[in-house]
């Protein structure tokens, strides 16, 4: 019954602060997987960094909002979010985590899908199965391309439709979360759910997040969600490191004629207008689309490309960002 009563006033702080956020109450029920949630978390251990950490909790709690508690082993989260589905974020946070690692291989990073709606890390790097369990219990990732991995995708049907009601999405968050056993990782890479709903509320309410990338493609309409993505993090106090604009544009592979199928620099202008920086233009390539169908990522199956150049120069841009922010 405490346990019952504790859960539903959590809820209570996430809606109160979802609208807050959003300017619409959500009310409690089923909750519509609605492409409007994403989000990012980072986190710091010691001088200005644990200072400037403390005064995000101070006025964290402030809110109200429970206390921020980092993820063992974990240095770093990054959040990969975008304002609607569909233009590439899950293809960029899998490309983004390898490009951190080939830049640098002696950092260590994992993949976290917080998709639980629509996971598709599992696909994306070639992992199926179930997690086997350590001795305490937690669950061991699932590892490709030396990277641990933990999914929904891991846990149910592959066909099976996922219809929870909030609460349910949150407690699996937390769970994909905490009881895993990630090691010791410099970065922890979460594909967000698109939007700004729960799932992006509850993990920035209970992770110190690091920073958030931003997935948009240079279309008026997919701009203005990533906005609205933008202003929530900044809202629940989340760095924004930057912008990555996605298919930006489109050489056609026999006569390389250079087309901008969703216009030409929509997100560059959108990141002049927020103040934030843009990581990186990823074209729209075929390589891109049927790597990961095939779930070898162009990153490690045509690293010597220009289309995994440009992934691991967003992952550049990523780590410079996170160094120069004050953490
Ligand atoms: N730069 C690109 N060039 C070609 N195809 C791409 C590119 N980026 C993504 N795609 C393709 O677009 C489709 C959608 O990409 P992805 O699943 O990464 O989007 P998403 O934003 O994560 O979608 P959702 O929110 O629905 O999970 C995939 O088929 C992917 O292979």
């Amino acid at each position: 019954m405490i346990k019952l009563l504790d859960s539903y006033k959590r809820l209570l702080q996430i809606y109160t602060l979802s609208s807050n956020i959003i300017g619409t109450p959500r009310l409690p029920g089923r909750f519509v997987p609605s492409h409007q949630n994403r989000h990012e978390i980072r986190f710091k251990t010691s001088g200005a960094g644990e200072r400037a950490l403390q005064e995000r909790q101070r006025q964290h709690m402030a809110r109200g909002l429970p206390k921020q508690k980092p993820i063992a082993g974990v240095k770093e989260v990054i959040v990969v979010a975008s304002g609607k589905g569909g233009v590439g974020k899950s293809t960029t946070a899998v490309n983004l985590a390898l490009g951190l690692m080939a830049n640098d291989q002696s950092k260590s990073v994992g993949l976290l899908d917080a998709d639980v709606y629509g996971p598709s890390i599992p696909k994306l790097m070639n992992l199926k199965g179930n997690p086997e369990l350590t001795d305490k219990n937690l669950m061991r990732p699932l590892v490709n391309f030396g990277i641990p991995c933990m999914s929904m995708g891991f846990l149910v049907e592959e066909v099976a439709p996922i219809v929870w009601r909030g609460l349910m999405v949150m407690s699996a968050i937390e769970k994909l979360i905490r009881q895993v056993d990630w090691g010791n990782l410099d970065y922890l890479v979460i594909d967000m759910p698109p939007g700004t709903g729960d799932v992006q509320l509850s993990i920035t309410q209970n992770i110190p997040v690091a920073g958030a990338v931003i997935v948009s493609t240079p279309q008026d309409i997919a701009l203005l969600d990533a906005r609205r993505g933008a202003e929530m993090f900044r809202k629940v106090n989340v760095p924004v490191l930057g912008l990555v604009q996605n298919m930006s544009v489109f050489q056609c592979p026999k006569c390389s004629h250079q087309t901008h199928i969703f216009g030409s620099d929509g997100a560059k202008e959108l990141a002049q207008t927020l103040g934030v920086e843009m990581l990186g233009d990823i074209p729209l390539h075929l390589n891109i689309r049927e790597t990961s169908d095939k779930g070898q990522p162009v990153v490690v199956s045509s690293p010597d490309s220009p289309e995994a150049e440009a992934y691991r120069r967003v992952a550049a841009a990523v780590v410079r960002r996170l160094a120069e922010h004050p953490r």
